[in-house]
């Protein structure tokens, strides 16, 4: 059997240790992640799903359990290191990109992601056609805007620009923490297209954080719904396909 390319076992997170306020947050987590997952992830309001992001990314301390990369225990490794091997896309266009640097020299830093970053201009050249391809990809005009200041971006290339910056040095795992939900309608979906595209194409690991329950029974092959700070359910392959968006609201209404 192939090794996950991400295991969580028996992880528990706590806050505010020792004081009145003290709260477990994740209980007792367990999760394996394959290489080409592509896992959505539901949950109420507070249910714990951007804690489970910040403690696989290094973020916040596991209190109890382990978490192990291709096998390596990872539990107390730096956000830093992290780096190496796992990016993150967030709900906010501002996050994740340079304002005052352009398209391209936002995508240029990223080919330097995991490592010391050091930005030669001069090296921006050769990368230029590739660049242009990459940012065709996001259907959303981004291509026109390599020389743009990324604060000018609308905030659909600017998410788009985001996301390509994440998979630019195609990293183990992809965590996509509501990335669509702060655009419009149809900007939303343009991006949700093209990050499958991505995804399937390259044979990307990623979890997704969503509120739209029809993005989250749409994309991906297995979808989890967390709930007080536990894993409720884990539907893969025919029992995802089978799921409904009613079965998946009654979840919501416990
Ligand atoms: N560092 C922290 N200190 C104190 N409480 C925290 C901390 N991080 C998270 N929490 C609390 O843990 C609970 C889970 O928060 P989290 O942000 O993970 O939920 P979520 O499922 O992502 O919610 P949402 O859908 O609203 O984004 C919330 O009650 C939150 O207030």
């Amino acid at each position: 059997m192939t090794k996950p390319i991400l295991e969580l076992k028996n992880v528990s997170t706590v806050v505010n240790r020792g004081t009145a306020q003290e709260t477990t947050i994740l209980k007792h987590i367990n999760l394996q992640i394959n290489q080409g997952d592509f896992i959505t992830l539901v949950g109420t309001n507070g249910a714990g799903k951007s804690t489970l992001f910040n403690v696989i990314s290094g973020l916040l301390p596991v209190n109890a359990g382990q978490i192990l990369h291709n096998g390596k225990d990872i539990t107390k490794m730096s956000e830093e290191q992290h780096t190496k091997f796992l990016s993150r896309v967030f709900q906010d266009p501002k996050m994740g990109t340079a304002p005052r640097m352009t398209v391209a020299e936002n995508l240029l830093l990223a080919t330097k992601r995991g490592e010391h970053r050091t930005l030669r201009p001069r090296h921006l050249k050769q990368h230029l056609n590739h660049f242009h391809e990459l940012a065709t990809t996001m259907n959303n005009g981004l291509e026109t805007h390599l020389d743009t200041a990324t604060g000018s971006l609308s905030g659909g290339q600017r998410q788009a620009l985001s996301f390509l910056m994440a998979v630019l040095k195609r990293p183990d795992i992809i965590l996509l923490d509501e990335h669509t939900a702060a655009l419009d309608p149809h900007t939303s979906a343009t991006l949700m297209q093209a990050t499958n595209e991505h995804i399937q194409t390259d044979n990307l690991t990623a979890l997704m954080i969503t509120h739209q329950l029809e993005d989250a029974l749409q994309y991906g092959n297995r979808l989890l719904v967390l709930n007080q700070g536990q894993i409720q359910a884990d539907f893969s392959g025919p029992a995802k396909k089978a799921l409904t968006a009613q079965q998946l609201y009654d979840y919501f209404q416990e």
